[in-house]
């Protein structure tokens, strides 16, 4: 018998096809149903993406309303979802917190087990809803503020950003919040979505695929990666000192985060977008150090792997000046990504198999248990 390939990571492997994004390395774009991502960023609110992403199509004033009021009147957190979110220890990092809330949202929907497109609908539009709510929360307790009601006369980001410091930022910021957002929305087949449809295609619930997925986004491979681009600036501290870090860190074989990618071999196609948000942030903020940080560090790991950064890149230091703490980026992603997972998830479902790979079997032969009778 000849010895099977085997896919490690399942590099290059096409296990399904997708309507909701293409991701092509060749051109560097990036389309959500046929729209490049960077038009969407520039023209669109984050709740027309949303729509986008769940219907194919962008929504009309009149659905964008419809959906516009039913998201509104889902922000609000149950209130004995805030007071368990509340008892969970301080250290928790919050995208444990925020795997624990969707996992409680999901415990007490009645719906839990429809997967209906209508149900799972309903449910996709609840999580996106109430996400920022749990995200907020999370930051305010780190500096030992109670959480605050949702203001339903703002638009998403707006009130995101409400819900976080008490007050809706300049313009700008929320503008550049939100081209966060929409870039963040939705990837194809990456890790954390992969994993909500490997979920899915059990025909588990929604609620347990978005649980596993914020497990998968968590770790600093794929979406915990903005964070760690956080913790690498204040290891490095000024852009003089980038050389002799980066090659102290690759001498001792690490991993740069916000570098690289499974998919894009010449360059992340929502860097440059996201780089422009994160300037415009800068400019108001007072940011050039992490400016100069950012543009030394790129350059360095250029010439010394040729890698390029990922969205994580500009992102971690963008949501660092506009004011969250570190630990609450990932977090970030997930209320993104929610829109992407669950539009995912329908997808799945409509046309289902169960993802059940193989493997090729390395251990011991078989082999006997010494001795007769029970051990
Ligand atoms: C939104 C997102 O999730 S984007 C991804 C966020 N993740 C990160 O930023 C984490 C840092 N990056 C990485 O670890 C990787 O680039 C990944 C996991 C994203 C992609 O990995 P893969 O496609 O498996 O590439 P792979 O790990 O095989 O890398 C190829 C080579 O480049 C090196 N390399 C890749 N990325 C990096 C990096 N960030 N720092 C240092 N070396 C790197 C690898 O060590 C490997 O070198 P080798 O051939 O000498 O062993
Ligand atoms: O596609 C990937 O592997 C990771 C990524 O960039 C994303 O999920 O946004």
């Amino acid at each position: 018998m000849s010895a099977p390939s085997i896919h490690k990571g399942l590099t290059g492997i096409v296990v399904d096809t997708t309507e909701v994004s293409m991701v092509n390395p060749e051109t560097n774009s990036l389309t959500y149903r046929g729209y490049p991502v960077q038009d969407l960023a520039e023209k669109c609110r984050f709740e027309e993406v949303a729509y986008l992403l769940w219907y194919g199509e962008l929504p009309t004033p009149e659905q964008l309303a419809v959906q516009s009021e039913a998201e509104r009147a889902h922000r609000a957190l149950p209130a004995d979802l805030v007071l368990t979110l509340l008892s969970l220890p301080e250290t928790a990092h919050p995208m444990d917190t925020l795997r624990t809330a969707v996992s409680i949202l999901g415990a007490h929907d009645p719906h839990e087990d429809d997967n209906s497109l209508e149900a799972n609908r309903a449910k996709a539009l609840r999580l996106f809803a109430a996400l920022p709510a749990v995200v907020a929360l999370t930051q305010r307790r780190r500096h030992g503020l109670l959480p605050l009601a949702p203001r339903d006369d703002l638009g998403y980001a707006e009130n995101f950003l409400y819900m976080t410091f008490g007050e809706v930022p300049e313009p700008v910021i929320v503008r550049a919040f939100e081209t966060s957002l929409v870039l963040y929305a939705e990837h194809s087949f990456n890790a954390s979505t992969f994993t909500s449809r490997v979920v899915t295609s059990t025909l588990s619930d929604l609620y347990s695929a978005v649980t596993a997925a914020i497990g998968a986004l968590k770790g600093p491979l794929h979406g915990g990666a903005n964070e760690a681009v956080m913790t690498t600036f204040e290891e490095i501290g000024t852009a003089g000192g980038t050389e002799a870090w980066l090659a102290g860190a690759l001498a001792e074989k690490r991993k740069i985060m916000g570098f690289g990618h499974r998919v894009y071999k010449r360059g992340d196609s929502r860097v440059p977008t996201m780089r422009r948000a994160l300037q415009e942030i800068a400019e108001l903020r007072d940011g050039h150090h992490l400016l100069d940080l950012y543009e030394a560090l790129a350059r360095a790991m250029h010439d010394a792997k040729g890698l390029h950064p990922n969205l994580d890149y500009p992102a971690g230091p963008a949501y660092h000046l506009i004011g969250f703490d570190t630990p609450v980026f990932t977090p970030i992603f997930v209320a993104a990504r929610i829109t992407g997972w669950t539009a995912h998830i329908a997808e799945q479902l409509a046309d289902n198999s169960l993802i059940r790979p193989s493997s090729a079997y390395t251990g011991p032969t078989e082999r006997m248990i010494s001795g007769s009778g029970p051990r």
